[in-house]
This record gives structure tokens, sequence and C-alpha cells, in this order.
């Protein structure tokens, strides 16, 4: 019934329509959204939609979503009953950005830069986001890695107004009702951990809501999905961290871990809970759980709900495509390379994996691709000869070889052409390990993506140092940039934020209900075809982040397209134009009118909303 309904309308508080019918087929369209308010009436004699609950007064002005401060016009300040509760200046939201600009830089310590933007975030969403979207460089550092984990370890300190749930392992058989508390009906993405694996920074328990709650704020700000589809979750199921256990400020539940039998029921809990209450293409995202869940999870659930580990997969596509991008300055194909991964854990396999399937495209077979693949992990090479053998998530990867512990050994040995650091071992690639890659090959690509800077295996300048400046270099947090042979070059970021948020504007903008392997391959394909030859020039393999939007849109319509062809979406009839059909479905960051709004209503031809 309703083909296009303008955008002012989808953001009114109230709206003058034509007549009964379509005010209440409106009020049960889901595209019909208007911030926090749900339940609408009709007005016969005026002809609006009126939301009962519209909130007028102070609550207005407190409701994060509807806050604009001092832009709000003279007109919404009368009509919402606010006037005289704000000082008399009116102020656009550029000049709101530019204040918030200055007040983050005030401050010196990075965590009050964070605590300042949560801040800001609970008071007026629009200027969070639309400053975290446009100064994407600046503020990624604070509201993701490394900033973020400092959060995670002090989150009992700076825990103050709640975001998302916390679901604990004693709420076993009540979870669809804990999920009934939160306060959106219309949720389509779920980012959620159990705090087991925070980073590099091991088990962090109920500390690591920041995770979740920062991977979502880059939902909305690197990929437009609207923050009211996006609940970060807890699963709290205890901590093995025995200084949390200790600490008088911890906020989750005081015991052990909760593992085996009674943890597989709850994850199976949570997971058909989620479906229950918002529909079987919910979007869940699996982030930061340790490495005996992580894989074992994916495995399990994969098949049957719209779910994908970012950890393993978002991290394996930024990585390919780090790879893919790399191939124009190495001039060596990805099935040239020899890899050596540091750590032989989630992001290890996942990254190995689809390079693997990479290497396959590019017509090696699968014997002659993982023979080219190497592991070391905590005891050493991974070899079918070593005492204990190889660990069973690592299988794939086992080599007939001489055992070897000694790491910058193996690099002689082995003389990889390709070194990933997925190890969480701050400092692991020493002066020696990065001189020996220089001898194993002219260009040799160095990628230290474990999380965050105090945990990266090396430092882009020490890369730089002891390679003659011969290296391609990656890093999963930011590095300043480096300075060699009098001239100054920009590393990229290795990670996975610059896949995530596109998958899942695809993947919710279709309707998609399962997400293969091959859209990471996809997103690594198109997010390769971004870096320039200038990105190039100046050292790095990934597009600049301040073009990280652009690529999650170019991802995001590349999924929808893959979710189509391969009869993943459930959206139909399928968007002629699915590029605008993505773009329709994105966050506005700027402030809309919160007077009614008249609207000429047309009968439309098409229907083109999800159900109810
Ligand atoms: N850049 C990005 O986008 C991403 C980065 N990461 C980062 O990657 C790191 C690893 O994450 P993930 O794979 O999920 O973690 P896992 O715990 O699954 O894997 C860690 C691996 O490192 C190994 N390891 C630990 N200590 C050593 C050591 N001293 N020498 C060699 N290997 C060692 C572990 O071996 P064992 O199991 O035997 O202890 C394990 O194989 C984290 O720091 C994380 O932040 C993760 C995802 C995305
Ligand atoms: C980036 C990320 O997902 C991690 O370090 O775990
Ligand atoms: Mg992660």
């Amino acid at each position: 019934m309703f083909a296009s309904i303008p955008r002012s309308l989808l953001c009114c508080t109230n709206a003058i329509v034509p007549n009964r019918a379509v005010a209440l087929a409106l009020a049960k369209c889901p595209m019909f959204e208007s911030s926090s308010i749900f339940c609408r009436e009709y007005h016969e004699v005026t002809g609006s939609i009126i939301c009962p609950n519209v909130v007028r007064g102070i609550d207005h002005m407190r409701d994060p979503r509807l806050n604009k401060g001092l832009a709000f016009t003279l007109e919404e300040r009368q009509a919402l009953g606010i006037h005289g509760l704000l000082a008399a200046t009116f102020k656009t939201q550029e000049e709101q950005l530019y204040i918030c600009r200055i007040s983050v830089d005030r401050y010196e310590e990075n965590l009050n830069k964070y605590l300042y933007l949560v801040e800001l975030q609970d008071r007026n969403e629009k200027l969070f986001f639309r400053l975290l979207a446009e100064n994407v460089e600046k503020y990624l550092p604070i509201v993701y890695t490394p900033t973020v984990g400092l959060a995670c370890q002090r989150f009992g300190l700076i825990y103050r107004r709640p975001r998302g749930l916390f679901i604990t392992i004693n709420d076993k058989g009540h979870i669809f009702e804990i999920l009934k508390n939160w306060p959106e009906p219309d949720v389509r993405a779920i980012v959620f951990t159990d705090g087991e694996r925070i980073l590099g920074l091991g088990d962090l328990g109920a500390y690591g809501m920041g995770i979740p709650v920062g991977k979502l704020s880059l939902y909305t700000a690197l990929a437009g999905i609207k923050p009211h589809q996006c609940l970060p979750i807890t699963l709290d199921v205890g901590t093995d961290n025995q200084s949390l256990l200790e600490d008088p400020l911890y906020i989750g539940l005081r015991q052990k871990r909760t593992r085996g039998k009674e943890y597989d029921e709850f994850m199976d809990e949570f997971m058909e809970a989620c479906v229950m209450r918002y529909g079987q293409n919910t979007l869940l995202q699996f982030e930061d759980f340790a490495l005996p869940n992580a894989g074992r999870l994916l495995s399990k659930y994969r098949n049957k709900y719209c779910t994908f580990n970012d950890d393993i997969q978002g991290t394996a596509s930024v990585a390919v495509a780090g790879l893919m991008a790399a191939v124009r300055v190495t001039k060596r194909k990805l099935s040239e390379n020899i890899y050596l991964f540091l750590g032989a854990g989630s992001a290890a396999g996942g990254i190995a994996e689809l390079t693997v399937s990479a290497m396959i495209h590019e017509g090696l077979s699968e014997r002659q691709a993982r023979d080219r693949v190497f592991m070391f992990d905590i005891n050493g090479l991974l070899s079918t000869r070593r005492e204990g053998g190889v660990p069973e998530h690592a299988k794939a990867f086992g080599k007939d070889v001489e055992p070897e512990k000694d790491f910058e050994q193996c690099i002689a040995k082995i003389k990889p052409s390709c070194l990933i650091g997925c190890s969480t071992v701050g400092g692991a690639f020493t002066p020696k390990v990065l001189q020996q890659m220089a001898k194993n090959t002219e260009r040799p690509i160095i990628f230290a993506l474990s999380n965050p800077t105090s945990k990266a295996e090396c430092t882009a300048q020490a890369a730089y140092d002891n390679t003659e400046g011969r290296c391609v270099f990656a890093s999963g947090s930011p590095f300043p940039p480096v300075k060699f042979n009098g001239k100054e070059f920009l590393t990229g970021q290795g990670n996975n934020a610059y896949i995530f948020p596109g998958i899942a504007l695809g993947v919710i903008a279709t309707a998609t209900h399962h997400i293969p392997e091959t859209m990471f391959l996809t997103a690594a394909k198109t997010l390769a075809d971004y870096v320039s030859e200038e990105d190039l020039a100046l050292g790095r393999i990934y597009p600049s982040l301040a073009e990280v939007r652009d690529v999650s849109l170019a991802i995001a319509v590349n999924v929808a397209k893959m979710a189509y062809d391969e009869g993943l979406a459930s959206l139909y009839p399928e968007p002629k134009d699915l590029a605008q059909h993505v773009k329709n479905q994105m966050y506005n960051f700027h402030y809309e009118s919160a007077m009614p709004v008249v609207w000429d209503w047309k009968p439309a031809e098409k229907v083109n909303v999800r159900p109810l």
C-alpha cells in the first residue's frame, strides 16, 4: 500500500493524514517509526495521527532520541511545551558539533574522552552519531579499539546509565521474558558477548559489555543502521578472572563460569528466544567469545539462524581484503605467498580458511592451498609430530614437519612471505623476527592484528624500521604515521570494523535469513576494490577511515545482491534499485522537525514493507 513514505513523515511526532484507514495502516507499518514512539491514534477532527505517548515537556528533552538541545526552534519549543526550559539562543547541529569537538579535545585522557562520548549518546543521539560518522578517524580509537578495551577494564568504575541487556545464567528458563523488558520492539541486530575473550585482554566477564555497545555504535555510525534496531547484550555466565571476582567494583555475577551442558542449554535458549522475540531474520552477531566456544557455536548455529562470528568471519574478511590489496604492491598473488600465523585461535582460523578459499579461486587445489598456511601457537609450530599433536580446532593446518618452539627459528625455516599476528601477545614480532621476514622476501606482508594497541605483535614503526621500509603493514588498532628515510607513511587498520557494519546493513535491508561464508569473500573483494593507488603510495592497503561509510554501503549493496542471487533474502518483491533500497533504510544523522507534518498522500502501486 505504501511504496514510499516521505522521510519527514517517518520521523515526525504528529502527522496529518487523509483518513482513518490510512492512519491505521500507517500505525502498523514498521517503516513508520518515529524515534521511541510506537502507539498512535487517528484524530477525526484534526485528521492527524496523534501519538498518545508523544513525549512533551521536559521529558522530550530528556529522551536522547528526541533531544536536540539548543537546536529546537522557537515553534518546536512552544509546541512541545519546552519554551523557557532552554537558553534563548538557537544553535544549528553544525554549531553543536563544533562545541562537541572542542569538548572532547579538552580532555587529555582517552578514557575521559570516551566518557564524554558515552554521555553525549545518552543525551543527544543524533548529535553523537553525526559526530562519530563525520569524524571517524578521530573518534574511532575512542569508542572502539584501543580505548574501548580500557573502558571494559574499568567498567565497574565508569558504569552509570545502563545500555543494553544483561542476561545471566540465573535467568535460564526466562530469557524470553528478559528480552521482553527491552523497550524497543523492532530490533533487527543483536551483538552479544559472554565476555570471555575481550579483545586480547582475556576474561573480563560482565565488564565486556563495552564491546557490543561499541560494535553497535559502529553499526549506526559506519553503516547507518538505525540505533533503535540494535541491541547489545552481555551473557553473564560468571567469570574465571580471579581479580574480577575479588574486585569490589565488579558488576557481574560473582561466580566461576558455567560451562558444559548448562552453558549450552543457556545458549540454545538465548538464540531461540531472540528469534521468538524479534523474528527469524534477526541478525545475531557473536563477539569476543573464547576459542573453545567461538568456532563450536558458529558451526552449531550457522545454518539455523541468521548469525555470524565477527572474530572469525569479519576478521577473515578484512584480512583477506588486505591481502588482495597487497597483491598490487608485492606483485605476488595470494596463492604465491607462504603464510605463517602467530596464534591459532578464532581469528587465525577464520583468516586461514578464507585465505584458502581465495587461493582456490586463484586456481590452487584445496590441498595446495592448505600446504601454504602454517600456524604457530603457544606450544610452537602446529606440527603433527609435536607432543600433544595439533589441537582439534586447527587440525586442518597441522603439518607433518619437525616440531619447532622457537618462533624466530620457525621464520627462518619456513620462510613465510606473509606473517599474521592473532596471538594477543604484544611485541611478539621482535626486531629479529621482522628482520628475518625482510630476508625472506622483497616485500614482506606483516599484519599485527591483535587488539588493543598494547597487544599488537609489533608497532608500525618497528615493522618499517626492521624491514628497511619494505614491508606491507597493517594492524588491528591504529598507529600514528611512520617516519622512514625522511618520508611519512600511513599504515592501514586491518580491523573487522571495515566489514561487519556493511554486512549487517545488507543483511538487514534484505531480511536475509542466513549468512554464508561466501558473503565474507564478497565483502573482502568490495573492500579491496576501494583501495586506491594513492592509498598504496601512502603505505596503506585499506582505504582511509574517512571512506569507511562509503565502503560499508558498497559492501551492503553487494551483500544484498548476493542475498537475492542465492535465495537468502526474504524481502519480496526484490527492489528494482537495490542500491537505492539500501540507502533508503539508512539512519538520518540530521535533526528532523518535531512539528506536525501534512502528508500529500497518494495510493501506492506496490507493497514493499516487511510484514509484521
Ligand atoms: N584486527 C581485528 O579485526 C581483530 C583482531 N582480533 C585480535 O586477535 C587476537 C586473538 O583473537 P582470537 O583469535 O579470537 O583469540 P583466541 O584466544 O581464539 O586465539 C589466540 C591464539 O593465540 C595463541 N597464543 C596465546 N599466547 C601465545 C604465545 N605466547 N605464542 C603463540 N601463540 C599464542 C593461543 O594459543 P593457545 O590456544 O594454545 O593458548 C591461540 O591460538 C586478539 O587480540 C583480538 O583482539 C580478533 C578479532 C578481530
Ligand atoms: C576487533 C575485534 O573484534 C577484536 O579485537 O576482538
Ligand atoms: Mg571481537
